[in-house]
């Protein structure tokens, strides 16, 4: 599966968003992956988690576990491990940084692969990365549905992408003027709570 079918499933699934939005990292977009849509359909999750997983064991070779970030990354960290044949963990939010709970662990020695839906800074990929750490994982690659960088996010491990874009986000500061004329939507998890 390349960019375009992942993007083929992305607007099929009225995924492909335009507007503004500020995204997890505070910049702002006037694209936004509402990976949601996608997910929701088990039989579009499934072909794009199979291929995901395809792609992992092509690139790094066999992991013994999968962790995702809470809330987005929940569901394809699931369908991609099931593909791969491994146990599905997630890190969620406690007061402020990601923790790995709910009596999840990770054993000495196995090797983890970090499952997160879109990439764009790397920011949550690097705070769930350190919180995989912090519980005595081994952390040898990240994958994910799309990475919406152009390949410059550095998540300081192999990145796997099942689809690569170059999409505009801004400083709150710099946003283009026809940017800044549209309201503006917030839809991920980050600032729920505040
Ligand atoms: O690479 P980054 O700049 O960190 O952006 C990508 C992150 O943003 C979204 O999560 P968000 O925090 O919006 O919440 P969600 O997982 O509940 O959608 C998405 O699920 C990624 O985790
Ligand atoms: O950077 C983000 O927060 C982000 C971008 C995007 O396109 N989709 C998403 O769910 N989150
Ligand atoms: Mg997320």
């Amino acid at each position: 599966m390349n960019t375009e079918d992942v993007l083929n499933e992305f607007r099929d699934a009225g995924a492909l968003r335009e507007g503004h939005f500020v995204l997890s990292s505070g910049l702002h977009s006037p694209v936004f992956l509402q990976k949601n849509l996608v997910f929701m359909d088990g039989a579009r999750c499934e072909r794009l988690c199979k291929a995901l997983a395809e792609k992992i064991v092509a690139t790094v070779g066999p992991v013994d576990v999968a962790i995702s970030p809470a809330v987005g990354g929940i569901i394809p960290g699931y369908e991609t491990a099931k593909h791969l044949k491994v146990r599905s963990m997630y890190v969620e939010r406690e007061g402020g940084g990601f923790k790995l709970r709910r009596g999840f662990s990770v054993e000495p020695g196995e090797k983890v692969v970090m499952v997160e839906d879109i990439v764009t800074t790397g920011l949550s990929s690097r705070e769930c990365i350190a919180a995989i750490q912090a519980a005595g994982g081994e952390v040898i690659a990240a994958a994910c549905i799309v990475d919406r960088s152009g390949g410059k996010a550095d998540v300081g491990v192999p990145l796997v992408a099942l689809a690569s874009l170059d999409v505009p986000a801004y400083p709150a500061d710099a946003l283009p003027p026809e940017l800044a004329a549209l309201p503006v939507e917030d839809p991920g998890s980050r600032r729920l709570s505040k």
